[in-house]
């Protein structure tokens, strides 16, 4: 299998054992797992013992999903998938209308048979108020109905259809196996297609068209002949796995008996309208079906597994990206402006991931000056050496002198690590990609590693570029034996592409990763981020050049002396403890005015920003960082940093 499908495998896995979805999830996803398995071996990708395999694998892996009897995790949902069908989807062919008139009932020989005797005054084979059909050897109200998955159908159901309700008794003695084979053909019409019948008997479906799997188990009784039932409920796991075999299985029924319409007494030519229309599209569209495979099988497998059909949550599920063609289209569209999503490189990823990661993961904030920036002089200076020079002169920077393709910014929180990540998007001139570490992990479940490698392959086509990742913690964390593996995988990815070995000596990619718990980075991760740069909280210079520059733009008579008690009185305040501080001052004013003014006052007659209102929002603004976390950075930093 290609590795497009073995990522879909593996999410299906997911969805079956994860225990997050919903029943009909699961089912759903287990219903697509089987229909892969089958679909690989009808196009000769597997063969017969390599499907056998897999069956008897993932029916034994999965038996506790499909046994549970808790009505939340269990897959007991197959009636509401069943109903799902028959109420939504009438039919697929726009053609096919419901061969099942009255007029058509009563031309059935045995029906005529019956209106025969009747007109003849002999002994009534019918009560008038009831109606029971009934398949079986003997015609017993009891016996067995494998047309109905086992449930008796319901009188209820049929009233309506004929005038005065004959009792239609079908059974061995009293029409021949044409004549059942044609009623079931009817009936299996009716259900497949016909909701006429349903919305005229909203209450009644649900005993007659629950999924077998949902029948309890004394409506699944064997037959008295002893013949395996068609129904596959199994409360034993361990017999599910024959359900499953189909070795033994292969005359006229399929590995998965028990669908409405195999029976084998119905006769080898017997096909639901619905396989009818499967045989009609396969040969317009001039196609073999799959090996050792008759359309009818194919068609009941489909009907018994569902997964054909949409619904459940991918039918539920409406793509937040456009469809591959519209995709297509828009990138014709903007060809112009992003040539590079034609790249050769790019052709093995999905178009959809590719706009993902140039639509929404591509930063375009606002610009950011390393002026803008206080404080932090050697972060500053030593990011402007391995960042901007290297890409404005690579033809200097080579060898020894290559930057290194990961950095590390770590320090406490708000102390402008993403400042930095924004600033060097704005001036190293390089294409740069800012992700959120988070994003990749929860937004984008299954996604993950996908998109970690089309970011990567992305970035080498839009050379020089940033990857800028902040919070990277999340993703990079120590790897433990209880995380997802979906994770693991991501996180695996990212090293590989880190690492530099799916990445050109040549390549110009520079990994910028942002924490504040750099303690929780992974060792392997911690080598490939080979410069890591601590952010400390800002000095008193850089306090003081904060509110500075955040004054500058205010109305404030704070003199110079003010300010330094103001810096003083800070020490320990992040950069955005700083920030929070002066958006406090800047309320000091409009909390003087009278309330009684405040709707009248211009903006001119608002009074400055004094020192005052510094020391009354020194009372109410307190540092975010203790001075306990402030040791173990300055520890991690002395152990592993890279600055002086
Ligand atoms: N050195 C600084 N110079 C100017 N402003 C700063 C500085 N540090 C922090 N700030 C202010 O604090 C705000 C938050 O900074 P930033 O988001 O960069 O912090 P951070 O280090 O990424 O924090 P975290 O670790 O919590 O993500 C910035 O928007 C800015 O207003
Ligand atoms: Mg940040």
């Amino acid at each position: 299998m290609s590795s497009a499908h073995l990522d879909e495998w593996q999410r299906r896995s997911f969805d079956i054992s994860s225990g997050s979805c919903t029943p009909e999830q699961t089912a759903d996803a287990y219903r697509a797992h089987i229909l892969s398995i089958q679909y690989a071996w009808a196009s000769s990708q597997i063969s017969q013992a390599c499907m056998d395999s897999l069956f008897r694998t993932y029916t034994e892996r999965y038996a506790a999903v499909l046994d549970s009897d808790d009505p939340n995790t269990g897959l007991n949902n197959y009636a509401e998938s069943a109903l799902h069908l028959a109420r939504s989807q009438r039919n697929n062919s726009d053609k096919w209308e419901s061969s099942l008139t009255i007029e058509r009932v009563l031309e059935l020989p045995c029906v005529q048979k019956m209106i025969q005797v009747e007109t003849e005054g002999g002994s009534s084979l019918v009560a008038p108020a009831d109606v029971n059909i009934s398949v079986g050897q003997d015609g017993r109200g009891d016996s067995h109905c494998a047309l109905f998955g086992g449930v008796k159908p319901d009188s209820a159901l049929f009233k309506p259809l004929g005038p005065p309700q004959p009792k239609l008794e079908v059974n061995n003695t009293a029409c021949d196996l044409a004549e059942c084979s044609t009623i079931s053909s009817r009936a299996s019409e009716w259900i497949s297609g016909d909701q006429n019948v349903f919305s005229r008997h909203p209450a009644r479906p649900q005993s007659l068209f629950s999924h077998p799997l949902s029948v309890p188990p004394h409506a699944n009784s064997a037959p008295p002949d002893g013949t395996q039932s068609s129904n596959f409920y199994n409360p034993n796991p361990s017999k599910r796995k024959n359900f499953y075999n189909p070795e033994g299985e292969q005359g006229g029924r399929g590995q998965h008996g028990g669908q409405i319409g195999t029976d084998p007494r119905a006769g080898h030519n017997f096909k639901t309208a619905r396989e009818q229309f499967i045989i009609e599209q396969h040969k317009k569209h001039a196609q073999q079906p799959p090996r050792g495979q008759t359309p009818g099988m194919a068609a009941a497998v489909k009907k018994s597994l569902g997964a054909n059909r949409p619904r459940g949550m991918f039918s539920k599920f409406v793509s937040p990206m456009p469809r591959q063609e519209e995709g297509s289209s828009r990138e014709n569209h903007n060809s112009n402006q992003e040539p590079q999503n034609l790249d050769e490189r790019l052709k093995n990823f999905e178009p959809k991931i590719i706009e993902l990661i140039m639509s929404e993961i591509m930063d375009h904030g606002p610009p950011v000056a390393w002026d803008d920036i206080a404080g932090l002089e050697f972060a500053k200076t030593t990011i402007k050496e391995i960042v901007v020079w290297p890409m404005l002169r690579p033809d200097i920077f080579t060898g020894l002198r290559g930057p290194p393709k990961g950095i590390l910014l770590f320090g406490p929180p708000g102390t402008g690590k993403t400042l930095i990540g924004k600033c060097i998007a704005c001036q190293s001139g390089a294409t740069f990609f800012s992700i959120s570490a988070s994003s990749l992990t929860s937004k984008w479940v299954g996604e993950g590693e996908k998109m970690v490698r089309a970011l990567f392959a992305i970035a080498r086509c839009h050379q020089p570029a940033v990857i800028f990742i902040d919070e990277i913690d999340s993703l990079l964390s120590q790897r433990t034996d209880g995380e997802h593996d979906s994770s693991r995988r991501i996180k695996t990815e990212f090293l590989v592409q880190l690492d530099g070995a799916a990445t050109a000596a040549e390549d110009r990619i520079l990994v910028v990763g942002a924490t504040n718990r750099p303690q929780e980075i992974d060792e392997a991760a911690r080598r490939r981020l080979a410069k890591r740069l601590y952010i400390p909280l800002p000095e008193a210079a850089a306090r003081r050049q904060i509110i500075t520059n955040l004054m500058a733009q205010e109305k404030n008579q704070v003199r110079e002396h003010e300010l330094d008690s103001v810096v003083t009185a800070t020490e320990g305040f992040s950069g955005a403890d700083m920030t929070q501080l002066c958006r406090e001052a800047a309320l000091g004013p409009i909390r003087s005015i009278q309330l009684s003014d405040i709707s009248t006052i211009t903006a001119d007659q608002v009074r400055p920003i004094l020192h005052g209102d510094f020391q009354e929002a020194l009372k109410t603004v307190r540092p975010s960082v203790s001075s306990k976390d402030l040791e173990l950075y300055e520890e991690w930093n002395r152990t592993f940093g890279c600055g002086r």
